[in-house]
């Protein structure tokens, strides 16, 4: 049990973790590292399970309620000895003996997001509670996947994890923008307070295979337009900008956090920036070139600029990006042409 926090304060440790069944430490018997993915069905949760599961010495406990995640993205492993699939809500306790919690159960995109806000903010707030509950009871290492939207609508540009952001706290992205900034809030409390073991990420727009094809985020939103013959909606003025990762190095920047020694802040992204109106051009150009692009109505409180500063990931995780996002953007289109059934004229 530590007795000293990373920036050298004293921390009131409470009782420690109950002792692990006596089976891990026998003789004949090679423990496992059991990890628990919270949000394992989704996007990002299932290329990490892929990831974690190549490893013979990983266990794997996926936690889901299934709101945008599914079983098909982790069909592969289901039945694998190693691996385990609860349907289960965060915002309910959750009872499992396991060494890391990779905690990344919450809604991703606006659209999603935006459905049911209070159901959103539990999901943050009463679901982080309770993973970081179980991590206290069991002494797991916890990782927390927070968002570059803590940011909000940023004033300085690119980001640094030193930036405290520009946030509404009453608009209707704040559900999760200002869930995710408590759910941080709670991670470090609990670091002081009673010692866990936590690593934050904060993860910049992500994309890559399996995403939903009616997720609602931009580049699924072009790649399915664009398949589809349908004009590409590009959200008013189109200059604001993302910066894209793709999803396999945002597994590797996630698996490296949690190893390493560092708890975090630390930005995972890519800092090649683009605007609006750029992405829907190369989306055109590598995908349908006869394609229409329409400019259309934007949402409320949308950031205009978003790049991160990958200093401190390359520094103290010695992690960057390697796909570019004409690069990664084919290996989508190839998932989304096999989902839709359109194959290439
Ligand atoms: N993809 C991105 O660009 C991005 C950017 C920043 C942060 N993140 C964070 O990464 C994580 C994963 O995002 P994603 O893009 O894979 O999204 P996703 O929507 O595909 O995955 C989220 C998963 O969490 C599950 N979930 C939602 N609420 C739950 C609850 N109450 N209990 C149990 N499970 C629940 C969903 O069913 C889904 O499987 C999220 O925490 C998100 O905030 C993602
Ligand atoms: O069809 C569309 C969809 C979106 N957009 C624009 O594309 C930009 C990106 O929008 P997205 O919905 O993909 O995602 P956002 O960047 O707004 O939010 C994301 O940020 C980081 C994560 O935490 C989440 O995955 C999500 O909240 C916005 O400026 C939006 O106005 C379009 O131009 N057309």
């Amino acid at each position: 049990m530590a007795t000293a926090s990373s920036n050298g304060e004293q921390k009131t440790t409470s009782k420690p973790p109950p002792l692990p069944s006596p089976l891990r430490f026998s003789k004949f018997y090679q423990s496992n590292m059991r990890i628990l993915v919270t949000g394992g069905a989704g996007f990002i949760g299932s290329h990490l399970v892929d990831k974690l599961m190549e490893n013979e010495k990983n266990e794997v406990i996926v936690a889901d309620n299934y709101f945008t995640g599914s079983k098909d993205n982790l069909k592969k492993w289901i039945g694998h000895p190693r691996f385990e699939l609860i349907r289960h809500d965060v915002t309910q306790p959750l009872l499992v003996e396991v060494d890391q919690i990779y905690h990344l159960a919450c809604p991703a995109s606006p659209i999603f997001y935006k459905y049911n806000p209070v159901k959103t903010i539990k999901t943050n707030v009463i679901g982080t509670l309770n993973m970081l509950g179980l991590a206290k009871r069991v002494g797991a290492r916890i990782l927390l996947t927070s968002t570059s939207e803590v940011y909000g609508d940023p004033l300085i540009h690119p980001q640094p994890e030193t930036y405290w952001g520009n946030v509404n706290p009453i608009g209707v992205r704040s559900c999760y923008d200002e869930g995710k900034r408590v759910a941080e809030t709670l991670m470090f409390d609990y670091h002081r307070q009673h010692g866990i073991e936590i690593r934050i990420a904060r993860i910049f727009n992500t994309y890559g295979p399996r995403m939903n094809i009616d997720d609602g985020r931009v580049v699924s939103n072009f790649i399915a337009q664009a398949l589809r013959g349908e004009s590409l909606t590009v959200q008013k003025p189109g200059t604001q900008t993302r910066s894209f990762c793709y999803v396999s190095d945002m597994v590797d920047g996630l698996i490296r956090l949690m190893e390493g020694e560092h708890t975090g802040p630390i930005n995972i992204g890519n800092p090649g920036e683009f605007t609006m109106v750029e992405l829907a051009e190369t989306v055109k150009e590598l995908i349908k070139p006869d394609v229409e692009i329409n400019m259309v109505e934007n949402t409320p409180d949308d950031p205009r600029q978003r790049k991160p500063d990958i200093t401190k990931a390359k520094e103290l995780l010695g992690w960057e990006p390697k796909v570019k996002l004409r690069d990664g953007l084919p290996l989508m289109e190839e998932d989304f042409r096999l989902r839709l059934g359109i194959s290439k004229e």
